[in-house]
């Protein structure tokens, strides 16, 4: 039975090619509601499927113990650790000594000259990701790098702040909203100075017009945080403002957690239909439709696993400087300067940042405030006993047989060998970012592989997916549930940006932002 199950398994490669080709067909399938449901219902279900669920393991045990199910403050595992009295670091293939961290860095990581993501991929992405996943990748240093501190999931804390404590000094109580100050006639969040106890991390000297108190204590960090900041925030303020036009009864307390249901439910349709469907470049439409799994067995729980936080550490999308409306900032002039934002207003910012490429997710692509965050990713990764990257592939059945297969890059695979030794020898990091990029994607593929479950699982497991919230009283409504039913990229922006005219908004750059060098085939923009 196994075997026929295996045999009948579609090739992820071969699944991979079908949805990025044949676009007419696609076209057809994505008109026809029946078709369109069926496959995306497969789709969750394939996916959410290939994740252990309650989990199985934390880095603690390579064993399964009660403590995996119940103890929260472990990241789950995707695999069991190698364990303690294996031969090598990898198990039994591989060196018995890893190479030197920094030089694993220095060879394969350290960014020499800027790379452009090739889908052309703009900056908007990148930070669309970065805000998005900074809700539940938290890593708890202080106890260590198999422990975390978030909620395991799509729980929006990254806007409400991580406990009830920072959330109920981030609201106004009044209609529900939360707090917001006017700056060059546009609203954005308080000063942190203005609401002492939210918990912000600076670093160096902050000037007090650049701290602002934010849901993550990390957002201040980059502007382009700061801008979904302010844009998640003035939309929460907006869907109460719709809440009360229909609720004129509702106190603040109601419309503050109906918002924030709201909230939630756009996140996700937004995460899968705009953000989910530029990573994953596929002609089939993904859609966000809870009611489609309520026939079926799933379970509405969710953990994350220490290779997914690893997976998403996605630094090399970040360039080496910013160009905001013809003016160039290098990096180092623009970490913790959320005023840039309130300078040029958000409308100019988004449009800016739709406008530059991100950097491509490969090696030697880190640029050189990020090369110790990679570095830590590779302490990290061993201290928790990874197993080597392909043990991830070969659990998906299609491991790599000789490094030439893992990269097209002779020189990178010819670093792969030396250091590691062995193609099972790879440790987990060095392989996702050296690996291959797949026909018509961003990533490698085992990237798309291990990501696609954990984040179908992820998004449709939050409770607004169950059947017993999944219907409009849940969101105060028709109008709420439709705000929710209707959420996109596009209207998150333009519904929060002051002016007649909306300004670019988009996860790709358009032709004519593109360098003439750049030009590519099979691009996105080509089409546009
Ligand atoms: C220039 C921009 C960025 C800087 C300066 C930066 C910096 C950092 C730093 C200092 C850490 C903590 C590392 C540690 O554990 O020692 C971190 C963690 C992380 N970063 Fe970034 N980052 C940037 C952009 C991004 C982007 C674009 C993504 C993904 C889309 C990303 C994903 C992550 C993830 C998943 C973690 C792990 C979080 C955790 O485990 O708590 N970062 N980053
Ligand atoms: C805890 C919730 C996690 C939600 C994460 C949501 C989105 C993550 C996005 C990307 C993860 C990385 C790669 C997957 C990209 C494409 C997946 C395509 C869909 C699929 O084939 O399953």
């Amino acid at each position: 039975m196994q075997r026929l199950r295996r045999l009948l398994k579609p090739n992820p490669e071969t699944l991979h090619h079908l949805l990025v080709n044949y676009k007419w067909l696609w076209s057809i399938i994505n008109s026809v509601t029946f078709l369109s449901d069926s496959l995306m219902t497969f789709v969750y279900l394939l996916r959410s499927n290939a994740v252990d669920s309650p989990p199985l393991y934390t880095s603690a045990h390579e064993y399964i113990t009660l403590e995996a199910s119940y103890n929260l403050s472990y990241y789950a595992r995707g695999l069991p650790a190698v364990p303690t009295d294996c031969p090598t670091p990898m198990g039994i293939k591989g060196k018995r000594v890893l190479p030197d961290p920094k030089i694993v860095v220095e060879r394969l990581f350290k960014r020499t000259v800027f790379k452009p993501e090739p889908m052309h991929s703009s900056l908007l992405l990148a930070y669309f990701a970065q805000h998005f996943i900074h809700q539940f990748f938290k890593t708890d240093h202080q106890k260590g790098p198999g422990f975390q501190w978030g909620g395991h999931g799509v729980d929006v804390s990254h806007v409400y702040g991580k406990n009830k404590h920072v959330e109920n000094l981030l609201r106004s109580f009044q209609d529900g909203k939360l707090k917001t100050q006017v700056l060059n006639n546009e609203e954005y969040p308080p000063y942190q100075a203005d609401v002492p106890g939210v918990p912000m991390t600076w670093m160096g000297q902050v000037a007090d017009n650049n701290k602002f108190a934010l849901g993550h204590q990390f957002f201040g960090m980059m502007p382009g945080l700061f801008l979904y900041a302010t844009i998640w925030m003035r939309e929460h303020n907006r869907v109460c403002d719709e809440l009360r036009r229909v609720h004129p009864e509702w106190d603040d307390e109601r419309l503050f957690q109906t918002g924030k249901l709201i909230i939630q439910g756009e996140t996700i349709k937004i995460v899968i239909e705009d953000y989910v469907q530029h990573l994953s470049n596929y002609h089939f439409l993904v859609t966000f439709k809870p009611e489609l799994l309520h026939t079926e067995v799933f379970q509405y729980q969710n953990r994350i696993a220490a290779e997914f936080d690893h997976m998403y550490r996605w630094h090399p999308l970040m360039p080496d400087e910013f160009n905001i409306s013809g003016v160039v900032y290098p990096i180092m002039e623009f970490i913790f300067k959320s005023d840039l934002v309130v300078k040029y207003g958000t409308k100019v910012f988004t449009d800016s940042l739709s406008r530059q490429i991100a950097g491509q997710m490969t090696a030697r692509n880190h640029g050189f405030l990020t090369q110790s965050v990679a570095l830590d990713t590779i302490e990290n990764g061993r201290k928790l006993r990874f197993q080597p990257y392909n043990n991830y592939r070969k659990n998906l059945d299609f491991p790599h047989t000789k490094f030439s297969e893992l990269t097209d890059d002779p020189e990178v695979a010819a670093t792969l060998e030396e250091l590691y030794g062995d193609i099972d020898g790879v440790e987990f990091y060095a392989g996702l970012l050296s690996e291959k990029r797949r026909e018509n994607n961003m990533f490698g593929a085992l990237v798309i592989e291990m990501g696609g479950p954990f984040s179908v699982k992820g998004l449709m497991s939050t409770p607004i997916c169950s059947p017993r919230y999944w219907k409009p009283s849940t969101f105060g409504g028709d109008v709420g549930f439709n705000i929710v039913k209707t959420a996109s990229l596009e209207k998150l922006f333009c519904k929060n940006i002051p002016g007649d005219e909306c300004p670019l908004i988009s996860f790709v750059v358009p032709p004519e932002n593109i360098p003439s060098s750049e030009k590519c085939e099979n691009c996105k923009n080509d089409e546009l």
